[in-house]
C-alpha cells in the first residue's frame, strides 16, 4: 500500500502562543480506515484541519495524494471530503440543493445520477426535497456525510462521526463507513468511543498534548500492549499465596476467594498449563476459572496516563 496522506514534521503554534502540534509525522495508507485517538485538546481537530487546508500549518509539510495542501491547495482539497463535528449548513436549504452546492464548490460538473445514488445509499433519497431544519439529528449527520462525498473525494475525514447518536444509528454509520472503504475511499476518523476504533480501524494513532505517541496496526497493538487475566474461584479461601506460586505474582482478591493471574496477551499459552499444575501441586482447589482480555480502552487509558505521569512502558 502507498501513502495517500503524508504528514512530515508538522508543528502548529496558534497566535496565542499555544503549541497544538509538535513535530507530527504520519503516513495514511491508501484504502485503510485509520482512527486517531486522543483526549480532549490533544490536537486531533487541529491536525485534521491542517490536512484539509482549513488551518495554516506552522512548520512541516502535508501532501494529499502527492499534492501539497498549502502550495497546491485546490488540487489537494479536491481529493478530500470532511465531515465536521458540528452542523455547518444553511438549515433552511433543501437536502438536494445543499448536496449539489457542495459538489459545485469543487468545480465538479453536475452529476445528478451520482448524487441520487449517494442519497439513496445514505437513506436520504426520500428526504431530498426536505429542508434540513425538518430532519432528525441522525438524518442531519447523514446530510453532512452526503455533502462531504458530493465531489467524489478519495479521502474522507470524519471528526467524531457518532458523537451523541443512538446505538442503532452508530451501527448504521459503521456499516456506511465500511461500504465506503470497500469502494476504495480512505477513511480517517477521530473518536472518543474507543469501542468504535476497536470495531472499525485497521490502524490506530494515539495523540496526546500535540504529540503523536504511537501509530500501530490495531490487532498488533492489542496483542503487544494488551493484558490477559486468568481468574480462579477457589473452593476454600486462602490467607496468603503459597510460596511455590510466588513466581507468578498472583493477586488474591475477594477475601482470599479468587486468585488472579495477569499476563501479556502474546505470552506463550504454555504458561497457563504451568500455573495450573503449580496450583494443583499446592493442593488448591478451584470451582471455576475464566479469562478476560484488556480492551483497546484499557490500553489507551494506560498510555495516556503513563505519559501524564512520565512513566515508561
Ligand atoms: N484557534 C485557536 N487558538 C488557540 N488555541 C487553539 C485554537 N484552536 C485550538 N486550540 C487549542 O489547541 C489544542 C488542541 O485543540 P484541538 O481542537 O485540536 O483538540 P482535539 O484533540 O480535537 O480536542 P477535542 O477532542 O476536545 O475535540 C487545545 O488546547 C485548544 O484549546
Amino acid at each position: 500500500m502507498s501513502a495517500i496522506i503524508s504528514v512530515q514534521g508538522l508543528t502548529k503554534t496558534y497566535p496565542s502562543g499555544f503549541q497544538a502540534l509538535k513535530n507530527v509525522n504520519l503516513d495514511i495508507q491508501r484504502g485503510e480506515i485509520f482512527a486517531l485517538l486522543g483526549p480532549n485538546g490533544a490536537g486531533k481537530t487541529t491536525l485534521i484541519s491542517i490536512i484539509c487546508g482549513i488551518v495554516n500549518p506552522g512548520d512541516g509539510r502535508v501532501l494529499a495524494d502527492g499534492k501539497d495542501v498549502v502550495q497546491d491547495y485546490r488540487a489537494a482539497r479536491q481529493k478530500i471530503g470532511l465531515v465536521p463535528q458540528e452542523l455547518a449548513v444553511n438549515i433552511f436549504e433543501k437536502v438536494w440543493d445543499t448536496v449539489q452546492f457542495s459538489r459545485g464548490l469543487f468545480g465538479k460538473a453536475p452529476n445528478p445520477a451520482y448524487l441520487e445514488q449517494l442519497l439513496r445509499d445514505l437513506s436520504l433519497w426520500d428526504k431530498k426535497d426536505s429542508k434540513i431544519i425538518a430532519l432528525s439529528g441522525g438524518m442531519k449527520r447523514r446530510v453532512l456525510i452526503a455533502k462531504a462525498l458530493a465531489h467524489e473525494p478519495e479521502i474522507l475525514f470524519l471528526d467524531e462521526p457518532t458523537a451523541g447518536v443512538d446505538v442503532e444509528l452508530r451501527r448504521d454509520m459503521w456499516q456506511m463507513i465500511r461500504t465506503l472503504r470497500e469502494k476504495g475511499v480512505t477513511i480517517i476518523l477521530t473518536t472518543h468511543y474507543i469501542e468504535e476504533a476497536e470495531e472499525m480501524a485497521d490502524r490506530i494513532g494515539v495523540i496526546n498534548k500535540g504529540e503523536l505517541m504511537l501509530v500501530e496496526d490495531k490487532t498488533a497493538l492489542m496483542k503487544k500492549l494488551g493484558k490477559k487475566q486468568l481468574t480462579l474461584q477457589l473452593v476454600e479461601p486462602l490467607a496468603t499465596i503459597p510460596a511455590p506460586l510466588e513466581p507468578f505474582c498472583l493477586a488474591l482478591d475477594h477475601g482470599g476467594n479468587t486468585l488472579v493471574y495477569t499476563y501479556d496477551a502474546d505470552a506463550d499459552p504454555q504458561v497457563i498449563t504451568t500455573l495450573l499444575r503449580a496450583v494443583q501441586n499446592a493442593h488448591i482447589e478451584f470451582r471455576d476459572l475464566h479469562t478476560t482480555q484488556s480492551s483497546l480502552e484499557d490500553i489507551f487509558v494506560s498510555l495516556v496516563t503513563d505519559s501524564a505521569t512520565g512513566a515508561t512502558a
